[in-house]
């Protein structure tokens, strides 16, 4: 399977390539990036000495890249992959693309939250969640992979809200993201002395990340959830804790909620339920694709709490991308993916 990689130098770029390093089915074709075309990858993340050593070519290139490639991983900031889909479209090369353009049913919502113009609204992406959508992303042509954030919240609120075991207007997510969240480029908001030793809520009541997980876990309610999302900094390089709340539906015992999780996920090999009283932690997942879930019953509050811990660049980028790579070939779907967890 021929694949190429559009945004190659960005950190979901280069953990796809870390990925894909061992993948038996992967044959690296190109690689882009638009300000350093021409280095080798391998100048660029010496830690891919002996694996890449690939020419950086840009999107000038596309056409060739279209032809030699069964599949394009973009991994650009949003805004480029819609005009890159809408291009090769009909070309017979699959595109997966890491970033927002392609994750909205409706453009309009899209347009709101992204503030620009939707270049293609009649693309039939398919929202790559792959625990949830695996059917539709198995014949998808363009998949949208959901951000990190969005993976962590949805897949800990799912079965809740898929079974209508909590009030439905009584949800707050509460999560943490370490710094590679936020991509390579450099800003002072992720500069050390800022960030170090800093722990900092940001894009209350706006974050861009809010109507996405509004939108899994309203198809699954099969009516309008609207939720209170905070997101939070935090001083390390990769991780996602996410720390769900909800009001339990009078009536609904502890044991309906494990049988809730264990029916949603007791097959998924990249779920791993820490069950009831369970305390999921980012290192216990870091450099895997694997997402640790734990629920708690507060009797006192009537309330449950869920939480999910993930690689937000692996289970929230590209391990994820991955892991719909091979569904959409007919691979195994941990293939490439099997590597244990970077730990400590
Ligand atoms: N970081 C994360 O944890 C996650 C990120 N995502 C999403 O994945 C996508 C990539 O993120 P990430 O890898 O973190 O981002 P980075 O900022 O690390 O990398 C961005 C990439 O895009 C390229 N690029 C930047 N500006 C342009 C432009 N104007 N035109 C073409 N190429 C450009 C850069 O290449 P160069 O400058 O060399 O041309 C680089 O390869 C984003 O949409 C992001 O929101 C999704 C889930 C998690
Ligand atoms: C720490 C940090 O800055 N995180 C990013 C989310 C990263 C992500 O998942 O972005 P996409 O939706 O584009 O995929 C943010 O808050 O915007």
């Amino acid at each position: 399977m021929r694949v190429s990689i559009i945004g190659a130098t960005g950190y979901t770029g280069e953990e796809l390539l870390r990925i894909l390093a061992n993948h038996p089915a992967a044959e690296i074709k190109y690689l882009t990036s638009e300000s350093q075309t021409g280095a080798k990858i391998d100048s660029i993340y010496p830690h891919f000495n002996h694996f890449y050593d690939q020419a950086l070519v840009n999107l000038a290139d596309l056409d060739k890249i279209v032809a030699d490639s069964d599949v394009l991983f973009i991994a650009l900031p949003h805004g480029h992959a819609m005009e890159i889909g809408k291009k090769v479209s009909g070309q017979g090369v699959k595109v997966i693309d890491l970033g927002a353009d392609y994750r909205f049913k409706d453009t309009a919502v899209y347009e709101k939250w992204y503030k620009i113009p939707h270049v293609h609204p009649d693309a039939k992406a398919v929202y790559g969640l792959t625990e949830l959508y695996r059917e539709a992303v198995r014949t998808a042509d363009i998949v949208a992979n959901p951000g990190c954030y969005t993976t962590a919240s949805i897949l800990t609120l799912a079965p809740l809200v898929k079974n209508k075991l909590i009030d439905l207007t009584s949800i707050v997510v509460d999560a943490k993201s370490g710094i590679s969240g936020a991509g390579r480029g450099l800003n002072l908001t992720h500069h050390l002395p800022e960030a170090f030793e800093n722990v900092k809520a940001y894009n209350i009541a706006g974050h861009r990340h809010t109507p996405e997980i509004e939108q899994a876990l309203s198809e699954l309610a099969g009516s309008q959830v609207v939720i209170s999302f905070t997101p939070h900094l935090i001083p390390m390089s990769r991780g996602i804790l996410s720390t769900c709340y909800a009001r339990l539906l009078d009536g609904v015992t502890a044991s309906v909620v494990d049988e809730a999780f264990h029916a949603l996920y007791g097959q998924e090999y990249f779920i791993r339920l820490l069950g009831r009283g369970g305390y999921p932690a980012t290192k216990n997942t870091r450099g895997s694709n694997f997402c640790d879930l734990g629920w708690h019953i507060d009797t006192r509050t009537g309330r449950v709490i869920v939480v999910a811990a993930i690689d937000n660049l692996v289970k929230g980028a590209a391990g994820q991308a991955v892991q719909n790579l091979n569904v959409m070939f007919g691979l195994e779907e941990r293939t490439g993916l099997t590597q244990a967890p970077l730990y400590p």
